[in-house]
């Protein structure tokens, strides 16, 4: 079923006209669904539920990074979710929508001292170590504290997760996580730090993962580690095995949670560990649109533009990971009309600032709207000033309501956050010119 059907002509999020919500907001702006979220939210963890049959319970942690926007968040921490958190700005998000701490994972392999001791006054669920080094500081803060702080390893498995090679993150090269040959290292010394305790084992091999095997691989390793030290003394019994189950963008095949649930319960499920996932993209990813409008239809030599109000300030996938997303007018084109080949731009004074080059849409005018598809996830909180363009509004649709979940800010309000310094006082009107 879609969240975005056509009705008489005009496109709907669930029971809201776009059209209706474009007047009430101005365009350009990011709509989610709330139902699109909650239906792929429940659907990974049932799955995830069904596979296990009661071996072991699944905590699904949203990773925040893919939409940290306080009613999103507040949206799944009402269907019972935790989060996975990257810095003390989601960890504060992610407390203000009402995620429990005992349900908060803390990656990064950045984590500051000052973020490691609000976490631990916090009292999340773990931290997910992501080196050596790392394990010092986490049990530095946690001796000041007075506390031992729980981590799990996150391993680096070496696994080539077949996506983009900006997102992938389990191969040996890349910066994150523990390399399996580095573990004894790392086990010999958490024995000297006596306020950390390593409570289990997480795994992230990348985003928008479309194969099962990569996670096979990967949670296959992990097990086996997992089971090597048990073997060994080490009293765990948790196992994070990541995100980055991806979305469809286009007409493929979605993945399917349910095979990798599967995957799931087949690797990992008899370790009698407790088990948790870090989903992002896949809850929220198809659950928002970012709506523009048209511009100038412009005609070229060669290629025809539609230039939009968007750009890539707004929406910087297209540019940076050459991705796909798809545009449809909001205006439903008669079924036989014709179409044509345009490149969607927007306004920015860069060639990169483009969302889709030589795409088939039917005709378009200026003044029409058109809707970016899968821009729930990595969309309007990767977006910036750049041109001092205001940031897009975000809209959250629940059946026919509406709240504009974040508002456009004023220029004064962005101009508002910085200062001018005393020695460069605007000239005064005889001094403009130089020499006179
Ligand atoms: C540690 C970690 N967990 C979870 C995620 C979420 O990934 P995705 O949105 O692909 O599910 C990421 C991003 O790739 C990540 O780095
Ligand atoms: N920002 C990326 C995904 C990176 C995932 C974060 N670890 C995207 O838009 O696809």
């Amino acid at each position: 079923m879609s969240f975005f059907p056509y009705r008489d002509g005009r496109m709907y999020v669930e029971d809201m006209a776009l059209d209706d919500l474009a007047e009430a907001v101005g365009t350009p702006f990011y709509v989610y669904s709330s139902a699109a979220m909650i239906a792929a939210y429940d659907r990974f963890a049932g799955a995830l539920a069904d596979a296990l049959a009661g071996r072991a319970k699944p905590l699904v942690c949203y990773a925040l990074k893919a939409n940290p926007n306080l009613a999103v968040v507040r949206t799944l921490a009402a269907r019972g979710a935790g989060a996975d958190v990257v810095s003390e700005g989601e960890l504060r998000r992610a407390l203000a929508a009402g995620i429990p701490p005992e349900k908060i994972v803390f990656a990064g392999v950045g984590k500051t001292r000052s973020e490691i001791a609000f976490a631990i006054e916090q009292g999340i669920h773990q931290f997910n170590a992501e080196g050596l080094p790392e394990l010092d500081t986490i049990d530095a803060v946690a001796r000041e504290q007075g506390v031992v702080a729980p981590i799990a390893l996150r391993i680096n498995p070496d696994v080539d997760a077949r996506t983009h090679h900006k997102i992938t993150t389990g191969r040996a090269e890349n910066k994150f996580g523990i390399a399996v040959d580095q573990v004894p290292r790392a086990l010999e010394r958490l024995r000297g730090l006596p306020n950390v305790t390593l409570k289990g084992l997480a795994v992230h091999i990348g985003s928008q993962v479309f194969e099962l095997s990569p996670f096979r691989d990967a949670f296959t390793r992990l097990a086996e580690l997992y089971r090597e030290l048990q073997a060994q003394g080490w009293p765990l019994e948790r196992l994070d095995l990541g995100g980055g189950l991806g979305i469809a963008y286009h007409d493929e095949p979605p993945p399917d949670v349910e095979a990798y649930a599967r995957v799931v319960a087949k690797t990992v499920g008899d370790l009698g560990a407790e088990l948790a996932f870090e989903p992002g993209r896949h809850i929220v990813g198809n659950a928002g649109l970012l709506v523009a409008r048209t511009l100038y239809v412009k005609h070229g030599e060669s290629r025809s533009f539609l230039v939009v109000d968007a750009a890539m300030n707004d929406l910087i996938r297209p540019t940076l990971y050459d991705a796909w997303h798809d545009i449809a007018p909001v205006r439903a084109p008669a079924p036989d009309a014709p179409t044509r080949r345009f490149d969607v731009v927007g306004p920015v004074c860069e060639t990169g600032d483009t969302f889709a080059s030589d795409r088939a849409l039917p005709e378009v005018q200026a003044g029409d709207l058109l809707a970016f598809f899968s821009a729930g996830a990595y969309g309007a909180t990767m977006s910036s000033t750049y041109n001092s363009r205001r940031p897009a509004p975000e809209v959250l649709v629940s059946g026919a309501n509406h709240a504009v979940v974040r508002v456009r800010p004023s220029h004064e309000e962005l101009m508002a956050q910085e200062r001018v310094p005393d020695w460069l006082q605007a000239p005064s009107p005889t001094a403009a010119g130089g020499a006179g």
